[in-house]
């Protein structure tokens, strides 16, 4: 029976109406519908059961005030939230993003997300995120760290390590993950696996940090290997200059690219030498520890800077966008094409628009979808989980075999779902892989 257009738009039409102006939870839901409706054609349990939809509301949407002290003795008042999205297969699992547009419609769409991108991994993992309109920019350590405690003080009861485990995203990194996890064991009296992105020196594994960023080249590399190409001597736009950005310029440099631009939300830089390791690493210095702009590469190493625009004007081979959601718009897809662009692989969670992915998948670009490309992270975070699970802990090396190894099945899972003789819609792929593993745990529960 084939499916009609309409049928994903009635879908939409009472997803939208039961979750009225959450945008962002649109575009993902619709991504997924796109390619899982079809599919349920010949997978009629699925939507007998009506999996889908149950999959689409979360099991529990958690939102609480956050009070604190800034410098200067003023009461300040955030929102946090968690959303605990599903835990089919396993307890929830996903970060902790702070930055000033966090809303409900955002975390929805990335707990969502990370349902199916956990599920990819083949680890025990259920889906969920959460954060706060807290922005860590321009903040004193004193503020960050009473703000990462009252957070935690509402936070904690609601996570556990069989329960829900946070880890970082956008604005939270080793320090803020330190504070929450001091702050918890504080309150509980315990010292459990509660978060991931730990010090090493507190239950944290090796190559966490490296992980999403470099996760993203492997499967880059091995959607390349597959269509009979390499990574070697490509041109290559970075955006974004935080975690994800630069490990994955690091990996991709590691394995013969040239890393053209990063950026930042005031703008990229454009370094037509290219960026190197040493270069690299003063971006790792000024964006974690002096937690200053991106403008002041291009005073340091006199490459170009571009105020307030993103970097896919430039002409390249790849693109990684590793900044944050809905930063490659449609004509930005149709620049890219037309400059030469081959492969995108997303290191941020949703930065393409959907106007954008049809472009690519229409022009046969190889295109890597965040759920599939960027699941190295929580991948090692689940690998995390099981060392402190284990009381033990793995060495890097060990640590970063593994992950070779997890994202080469998550591509080989996606290709297999996903090829359709000649080219591979490694976008459709990650969703029926992704949906079909929760969706086989959630028809195994009943109607729960
Ligand atoms: N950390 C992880 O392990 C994982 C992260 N991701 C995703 O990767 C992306 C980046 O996360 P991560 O590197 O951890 O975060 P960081 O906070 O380390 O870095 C975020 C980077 O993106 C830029 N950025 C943020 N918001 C915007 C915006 N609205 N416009 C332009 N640039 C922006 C930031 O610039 P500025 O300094 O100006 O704010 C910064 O360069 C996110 O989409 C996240 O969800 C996905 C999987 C795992
Ligand atoms: O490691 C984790 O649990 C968080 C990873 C994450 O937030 C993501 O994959 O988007």
């Amino acid at each position: 029976m084939q499916t009609r257009a309409t049928d994903i738009e009635h879908f939409m039409d009472g997803l939208i109406s039961r979750n009225p102006g959450e945008v962002e939870f649109h575009q993902a839901v619709h991504e997924v519908a796109s390619d899982i409706i079809p599919w349920m054609q010949d997978h009629r349990i699925y939507a007998q059961e009506q999996v889908l939809e149950r999959l689409c509301e979360p099991d529990r949407i958690i939102s609480f005030r956050v009070c604190w002290h800034d410098d200067n003795n003023n009461i300040r008042v955030n929102r946090g939230y968690r959303i605990q999205n599903n835990n089919a297969i396993g307890p929830y699992k996903g970060g902790l993003r702070f930055h000033t547009s966090v809303n409900q419609s955002i975390l929805k769409f990335l707990a969502f997300e990370q349902t199916f991108k956990n599920s990819l991994t083949g680890l025990p993992m259920g889906g969920g995120k959460g954060g706060a309109d807290f922005n860590p920019r321009g903040k004193s350590d004193h503020e960050i760290m009473r703000f990462c405690q009252s957070f935690m003080t509402e936070l904690y009861r609601h996570v556990g390590e069989d329960i829900d485990v946070p880890a970082g995203d956008i604005g939270v990194g080793g320090k803020e993950i330190g504070y929450m996890f001091g702050q918890y064991k504080r309150i509980t009296n315990q010292f459990t696996g509660v978060l991931t992105g730990k010090g090493l020196d507190y239950g944290g594994s090796a190559m966490r940090t490296e992980a999403t960023g470099y996760g993203c080249v492997y499967f880059l590399i091995d959607m390349l290997k597959a269509a009979n190409d390499s990574l070697e001597g490509k041109t290559v736009l970075v955006s974004g200059s935080g975690n994800v950005a630069t490990y994955a310029a690091e990996q991709a440099l590691l394995n013969g690219a040239k890393i053209l631009t990063m950026s930042d939300s005031d703008g990229f830089v454009y370094d037509k030498n290219g960026f190197t390791q040493e270069k690299i690493d003063w971006v790792k210095d000024l964006k974690i520890r002096r937690r200053g702009r991106i403008s002041e590469y291009a005073e340091e190493f006199g490459a170009e800077f571009h105020q307030g625009s993103r970097p896919w004007g430039v002409s390249c081979d790849v693109a990684l966008p590793c900044a944050t959601q809905n930063e490659i718009e449609g004509h930005d897809a149709k620049t890219l094409i037309a400059n030469g662009c081959m492969a995108v692989s997303e290191g941020a969670n949703m930065p393409t628009l959907a106007e954008g992915v049809k472009a690519f998948l229409d022009a046969k670009v190889l295109f890597a979808p965040a759920k599939a490309a960027n699941a190295g992270g929580v991948a090692m975070s689940g690998l995390e989980m099981s060392q402190n699970a284990g009381k033990r802990s793995w060495g890097g090396a060990e640590l970063s075999v593994m992950l070779r190894e997890i994202m080469l099945s998550i591509h080989d899972r996606c290709y297999e779902a996903g090829n359709e003789g000649g080219y591979c819609n490694y976008a459709k792929g990650a969703n029926i892989a992704g949906f079909k593993k929760v969706g086989d745990a959630v028809l195994a529960f009943g109607v729960v």
